[in-house]
């Protein structure tokens, strides 16, 4: 029987399921929320059918059918056509009055708010692509309409796809952008610049990817597992003038660190040039 008080059968409508999409639903379903009560909007047929056969959640093609008498709207479409999505939206939206949850990148809540006509409670959200194995990272931000109830329900939705910070200055959340939206590209390209340097040192590209990858998921987990700091994690693996040190002292002398800033920096203004290309 529905429950509209459960939170594991509260209706949520996704509209755009591509990539992000279905690893929130995937997530979802697997902590057991009924997949009956998950509504999802998606033009494209294929991916449509692909999510209905793989979770059983209800697909739609028009954005306004799958949010109608949904207690939460995420929208998971490319931030260039939010707004309008968001338009085409407006007249459920404001007569339901849901949480509004975006996951796009640079589009601000008060953006979200005038296209979808005023007075909407919005939480803007970045996840991340590690949410498809269900260890993503999620900066949550929430306008001043939002209360607790609603708050637990965001918090419910994308930590289904792992772990939630709350970001409460949201000017901030471009920084979260740069650090965990972009973030896993950043690791993996170092994984693909270890595996080529093994390779050029003579290593077997097979037994290079493998060691590389290991290495990123055994560090990743110590990392997180520990509890121990980095620079104390590194540190443990530092002989004094060994081998991890002659490679650390190289990295210092081409300024890696720097580099990285200098990358976050760029990162995080092009969130801020995204937000003021898609218009007010
Ligand atoms: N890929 C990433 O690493 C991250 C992406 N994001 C954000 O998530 C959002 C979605 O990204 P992805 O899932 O990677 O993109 P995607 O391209 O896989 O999914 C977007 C989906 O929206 C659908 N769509 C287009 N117009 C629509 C409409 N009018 N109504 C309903 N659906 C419509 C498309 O057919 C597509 O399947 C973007 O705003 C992006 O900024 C956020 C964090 C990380
Ligand atoms: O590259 C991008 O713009 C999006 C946002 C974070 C990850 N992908």
């Amino acid at each position: 029987m529905h429950d509209p008080t459960s939170s594991s059968s509260a209706r949520i409508a996704f509209v755009g399921g591509g990539n992000m999409a279905r690893s929130l639903i995937g997530g979802l379903v697997r902590q057991g929320h009924d997949a009956a009560a998950i509504r999802v909007a998606e033009p494209n047929a294929d991916l449509r059918q692909a999510l209905a056969r793989d979770f059983g959640v209800a697909v739609f093609e028009h954005g306004r059918d799958a949010a109608a008498g949904a207690e939460a709207v995420l929208l998971a479409v490319k931030p260039q056509v939010m707004r309008p999505v968001c338009e085409s939206l407006r007249e459920v939206l404001q007569a339901d009055r849901p949480l509004l949850i975006s996951i796009a990148a640079g589009i601000r809540m008060d953006q979200l708010d005038a296209w979808c006509g005023g007075g909407v409670a919005v939480v803007r959200s970045m996840p991340n692509t590690p949410a498809l194995i269900g260890a993503g990272a999620s900066g949550l931000c929430a306008n001043g309409r939002v209360d607790a109830a609603q708050r637990a329900r965001a918090e419910q939705i994308l930590g289904a796809a792992g772990l939630t910070v709350w970001i409460e200055a949201e000017e901030q959340m471009d920084i979260v952008t740069a650090i965990s939206g972009s973030g896993p590209a950043y690791f993996f390209l170092l994984v693909e610049a270890l595996e080529d340097a093994a390779v050029a040192e003579g290593l077997p590209r097979d037994a290079a990817r493998l060691l590389a990858c290991q290495t990123a998921l055994g560090a990743g987990r110590m990392l997180r597992e520990d509890g121990e700091a980095p620079a104390q994690l590194r540190q443990r693996v530092t002989s004094p003038n060994g081998t991890t040190q002659a490679a650390l002292d190289r990295f210092a002398a081409r300024g890696l660190r720097d580099v990285v800033a200098d990358a976050v920096a760029a990162a995080t203004q092009r969130g801020r040039e995204l937000a003021a290309k898609s218009g007010d």
